[in-house]
């Protein structure tokens, strides 16, 4: 190995990962990993670890670009239950390497790849299956990925109204506080999705918490957590009467448990839609369900890499 691998933290990755860049990256790459061979994505399913003693999970996720000539891995850790208001639930390790003898690179900070990429995903299924007038968004949870979501989706769309729902009305209030821009809390989730045009599920339960009759028909929606085969967070009539959209098909029909559990079939990857091999349906009630995907996180990885070394050579 050539010198120590660098090592870039969160500072330097939110730098450097700003969604104008990451968006068309990303389509670049979901259109890659639906191209089969072709696109040159080596991807398996992650492996997960549950560590069953304090309700938490490891995930491994490795993957190579051919096309980027990139190749990662992810170390991610998400707990049920934060132990500590200041650990986060979700923590990850990007690990970078030089694709052409395996040396490591560079160790990324993974957590604000991890919160950045889901929802820039998110913004990209949005443009391609929101009802074409779309004024109302709203957010059911409070954490990360929330804020994440708000601040990508804040960029990238012009919602008249957005509305927020968390488990308790003190953290609903204080993501309303901590955000620019005026955002309604609301007590309940059924009030909050009353009527939203476009609906984001970021929450850590294990029960649905979106249902199928508060759903107006023609909404979209972007599903990203339950991302284990037990647990949920749509209920039967939702996932049943809606199309339905995945990152991966492999992956999301073994870990998703509002897909395992409702039985419902997946009309398309998001890659596919991209590439126009299938058509958008965007005039029927769309879910968008991420699992969340390696290669995302190889793509945006690099990036903050090439930045971070042009950076060093410009000093
Ligand atoms: N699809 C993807 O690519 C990714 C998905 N995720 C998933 O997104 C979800 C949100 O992640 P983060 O924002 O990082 O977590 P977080 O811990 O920062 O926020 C979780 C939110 O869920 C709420 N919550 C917890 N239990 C709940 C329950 N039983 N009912 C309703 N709300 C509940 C919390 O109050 C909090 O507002 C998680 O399920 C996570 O696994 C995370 C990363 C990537
Ligand atoms: O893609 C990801 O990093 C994750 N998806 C669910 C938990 C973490």
């Amino acid at each position: 190995m050539s010198g120590q691998p660098a090592y870039l933290g969160a500072d330097t990755v939110d730098k450097y990962l700003d969604y104008q860049t990451l968006i068309p990256l990303l389509e670049r790459a979901l259109i890659n990993f639906s191209s089969g061979r072709e696109g040159g994505v080596v991807q398996p399913i992650r492996t997960i670890v549950p560590v069953a003693k304090y309700s938490g999970f490891l995930g491994v996720m490795p993957a190579y670009s051919t096309m980027d000539d990139a190749l990662t891995t992810k170390v991610v850790t998400f707990y049920e239950n934060k132990t500590a208001s200041d650990v986060p639930s979700h923590q990850a390790t990007v690990l970078l390497f030089e694709p052409s003898n395996g040396s490591l690179k560079a160790v990324i900070d993974g957590k604000v790849i991890t919160d950045k990429r889901t929802a820039a995903v998110s913004v990209i299924a949005t443009k391609l299956l929101k009802p074409s007038s779309a004024e109302v968004l709203c957010i059911l949870g409070s954490g990360a990925q929330a804020h994440s979501h708000y601040q990508a989706f804040t960029q990238q769309f012009s919602f008249k109204e957005v509305r927020i729902w968390s488990r308790t009305r003190e953290n609903a209030e204080k993501f309303a506080n901590s955000v620019e821009g005026n955002v309604r809390v609301c007590s309940t989730p059924q009030e909050a999705v009353t009527n939203a045009d476009v609906i984001v599920t970021a929450t850590m339960s294990t029960k649905p918490v979106l249902y199928g009759d508060w759903v107006k028909p023609g909404a979209h929606i972007n599903a990203l957590g339950a991302c284990r085969p037990d647990w949920r967070e749509l209920d039967d009539i939702l996932m049943k009467n809606s199309v339905l959209y995945v990152d991966t098909k492999e992956a999301a029909q073994k870990e998703s448990g509002d897909i395992v559990l409702s039985g419902a079939s997946v009309y398309a990857e998001i890659g596919e839609i991209l590439k126009g091999t299938k058509p958008a349906l965007a005039e029927k009630t769309t879910i968008f369900k991420s699992v969340g995907m390696a290669i995302e996180d190889t793509v945006s990885a690099k990036l903050v890499h090439d930045c971070w070394v042009k950076s060093k050579a410009g000093d």
